[in-house]
């Protein structure tokens, strides 16, 4: 399906549509179809200044029962506007309903993503000493080490904001690959023990908001195509010692988890990436599924994609 299938309608058509789009399914129950409800909105094309400069379009993917929304942006810059506003509407929807939001950090290119949050008007409106901070997976290295995820979160993010230096949980960075993901996972287990980490039906731990990314070989967190780690079910966290991505050795969350959040938004840019978004959202006959094919929340999956990562749609 090209770009254009996937076209840009303003945000008011787009709401219009997404109701038009599911009202089609009730109708006709989808057993999985990408749904592009996107028109050409002639007046969009001519000037999309008009409509904030944000490109949005929309593909409800409706497989298995879970909702997947598709968001593709013109730009990165209109992709991280986007993604702020999401990330502040749900610290609103949990900081209201319980009093604290819990939300998982990747690393790579989603920091960078995330910069329109220490911008007002988020910086000063969100309640930032409700937040908990985890990470979905971290390199086993020194905190300080260049390839840190917790050194590019906290030089990129959590510098920036009055996170409350308790409620940020960053790995023991002096044990070993195994001992750290243990020590992790008894640190989540305590959390849901004291009610500070919700518990999903499953029993695993459910993370209101799941940030993500996605390599370009369609790997999330340090879950990688091929790897046994990607059908672990029972930990929690687990390790890797032989990551074909550098630095090695790595923590990480296992589908289990990942997928008992309540919301996950996936955030893929980059040309690199076309192809597994395209095998991820336009389905596949591959026996060996991609680890990012995997995700699926309990609540709703949204894909944050820039015009590159979607050219194979
Ligand atoms: O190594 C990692 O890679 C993934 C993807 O990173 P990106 O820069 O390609 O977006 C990242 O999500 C993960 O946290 C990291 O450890």
């Amino acid at each position: 399906m090209s770009i254009s299938s996937f076209t840009f309608v303003s945000p008011s058509l787009y709401s219009e549509l997404s109701s038009i789009c599911l009202a089609l399914q009730l109708i006709y129950p989808p057993r999985r179809f990408v749904h592009s409800v996107g028109f050409n909105c002639p007046e969009f094309s001519a000037d999309p200044r008009k409509f904030g400069g944000q490109a949005r379009s929309m593909a409800a993917v409706v497989g298995e029962k879970k909702n997947k929304k598709v968001d593709v942006f013109n730009t990165e810059e209109d992709l991280a506007v986007s993604l702020a506003r999401y990330t502040a509407d749900l610290s609103d929807k949990f900081t209201k309903e319980r009093g604290s939001f819990t939300v998982v950090l990747s690393g790579g290119s989603l920091i960078q993503s995330l910069r329109k949050l220490v911008e007002p008007p988020y910086i000063d409106s969100i309640e930032w000493s409700k937040w908990h901070v985890f990470w979905v997976d971290e390199r086993v290295v020194p905190k300080d080490h260049a390839d840190s995820n917790y050194k590019l979160a906290f030089d990129g993010f959590l510098r920036q904001v009055p996170i409350l230096p308790g409620n940020v949980y960053a790995i023991n960075d002096a044990l070993s690959a195994e001992d750290a993901a243990e020590d992790y996972e008894t640190c989540l287990k305590h959390l849901v023990h004291c009610k500070v980490l919700d518990a999903a039906g499953n029993g695993f731990p459910k993370f209101d908001l799941m940030l993500l990314g996605m390599g370009p070989d369609g790997h999330v967190a340090s879950l990688f195509p091929g790897h046994p780690l990607v059908k672990e079910n029972e930990k929690w966290v687990t390790f890797i010692k032989d990551s074909p991505k550098p630095p090695p050795e790595r923590i990480t969350f296992t589908f289990p988890v990942i997928n008992s959040s309540a919301y996950i938004a996936l955030v893929v840019c980059g040309a690199d990436t076309a192809e597994p978004v395209h095998k991820a959202l336009r389905g596949s006959d591959d026996f060996d599924k991609l680890p990012v094919e995997m995700v699926s929340p309990e609540v709703e999956l949204t894909w944050f994609l820039d015009k590159a990562a979607a050219t194979k749609l």
